[in-house]
């Protein structure tokens, strides 16, 4: 038994990691709490009508969605997959919102056999698919319309979400809005709820979030003299940034709520628009801290006033994020957490891939085979995008609450990996 140092919710990790094994997802439930508190506690405050949506894509499970449940979370879900997931959680329908930018026919008709909360509509060939399942089922549903505000946030281009040149929702700049409010609001199936935009992902500051509610504004004043629409809900989607390393400086996130209520009052005013109700749909800012992955360190490759590779038993099929998107992180050797730091070293995954690398040039002590690295603020978009490449089984994941820790997912074994796979013998 190595000697027992970082502790989460009560446990240590060394102790997580014997009992589970490696590669190993350890959640803070208290710290999802506590994030998830953070904005509705902030929203009570500012005395407006509001919904915290958790954007399940950040990570899923039933034990996760059954915590937002208890913390009267929302929920954002992208996909009947997640929907099921929320489903099978028990989630109550009416706090479920449905997004995504290709909704197939069976995904809009779960949600609405489902009666979901609302759906976020995002392009015109949905408002048509939507409208003939409606028919079809005698049906009325919520929705909000997801507007491009042609704001760009300062963030990594790839999770860019809000400029004019997106895959996602209908443009402001070209008119492609104005032409789906009108569509909706003549659609008497579909009631027209309000607005949604998200500008991106993991944002430091609040002017990105200030300049989309202007926009916003400017397109709902118009729209009210055009089509005598007001809205009642304006739905900012989430990407409140974190941090993962030293030089992270995320805003508290409670600033995030107060500068959002704060623009919006503004706005609603200027523009002699009722006060709507506001939503938002954090992901990473739920979970994203409150996760630790911890691997065990496997071969050591030094190649002399070059670099010493160090490979642990997971990577790029439990973070694929450092690749994806250059993500830093930082990490601590577990069973060394007082030994002073001697070498650089970089953290490689055993994918038979060269991009398969969780940490480049990280200060550790003297590094040995068997020793337990633990990698922080995983929580969001690790295990949601996981995957079996090189027939990897994904890792299990571990909630700990009270000095209790509870395995909320299995480790998976081989005969999953075959499990759809049929013989062509
Ligand atoms: C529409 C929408 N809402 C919410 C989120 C959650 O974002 P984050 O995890 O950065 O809070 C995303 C992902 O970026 C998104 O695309
Ligand atoms: N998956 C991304 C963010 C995109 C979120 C969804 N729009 C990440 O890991 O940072």
């Amino acid at each position: 038994m190595v000697k027992d140092t970082l502790h989460i919710g009560g446990k240590s990790l060394i102790s997580l990691a014997e009992k589970y094994g490696t590669p190993l997802f350890v959640y803070d439930v208290e710290k999802i709490r506590n994030n998830a508190r953070a904005f509705v506690q902030t929203f009570k405050e500012q005395d407006v009508n509001f919904q915290v949506a958790y954007a399940s894509k950040a990570f899923s499970s039933i034990a996760m969605l059954q915590v937002a449940k208890q913390e009267e979370l929302s929920l954002d879900v992208v996909s009947e997959g997640e929907l099921y997931t929320a489903i099978e959680a028990g989630y109550p329908a009416d706090k479920i919102h449905l997004h995504g930018n290709n909704k197939s026919i069976s995904e809009l008709e779960m949600a609405i056999d489902y009666n979901v909360g609302c759906i976020v509509i995002d392009n015109f060939y949905e408002i048509e698919l939507l409208n003939a399942i409606l028919k079809e089922k005698n049906e009325t549903v919520n929705a909000l319309i997801r507007i491009t505000p042609g704001i760009e946030a300062h963030t990594h281009e790839y999770i860019l979400t809000g400029q004019e040149d997106s895959k996602f929702g209908f443009d402001l700049l070209s008119g492609q809005a104005d032409q789906a409010v009108s569509e909706v609001l003549n659609n008497e199936r579909i009631h027209l709820q309000g607005v949604h935009s998200h500008i991106g992902s993991q944002i430091f500051e609040t002017t990105g979030f200030e300049m989309t509610v202007q926009a916003l504004y400017k397109a709902l004043a118009q729209w009210k003299e055009k089509f005598e629409f007001e809205a009642e809900v304006i739905n900012l989607g989430g990407g409140f940034g974190i941090k993962y390393t030293q030089e992270d400086e995320p805003l508290p996130l409670q600033n995030y709520v107060t500068a959002l209520v704060d623009s919006v009052k503004q706005a609603a005013n200027e523009h002699g628009l009722s006060m709507p109700e506001i939503w938002i749909e954090p992901g990473r800012s739920i979970v994203g801290d409150a996760g630790v992955t911890i691997y065990e360190v496997g071969s050591i490759k030094d190649i002399p006033g070059v670099r010493k590779y160090v490979s642990v038993d997971g990577g790029m099929t439990d973070n694929i994020r450092p690749a994806l998107y250059q993500a830093e992180y930082e990490a601590e050797l577990l069973n060394k957490i007082d030994e002073p730091k001697e070498e650089t070293v970089s953290i490689a995954g055993k994918c038979c891939e060269t991009g398969d690398m969780l940490i480049w040039d990280i200060e550790v002590p003297t590094i040995e085979s068997g020793d337990y690295l633990a990698v922080f603020s995983t929580g969001a978009y690790g295990y949601s995008m996981a995957s079996n490449y090189n027939r990897f089984p994904k890792a299990a994941v571990v909630f700990v609450e009270n000095g209790e820790d509870r395995l909320v997912i299995k480790r998976e074994r081989y005969q999953d990996l075959t499990r759809f796979d049929l013989s062509y013998e």
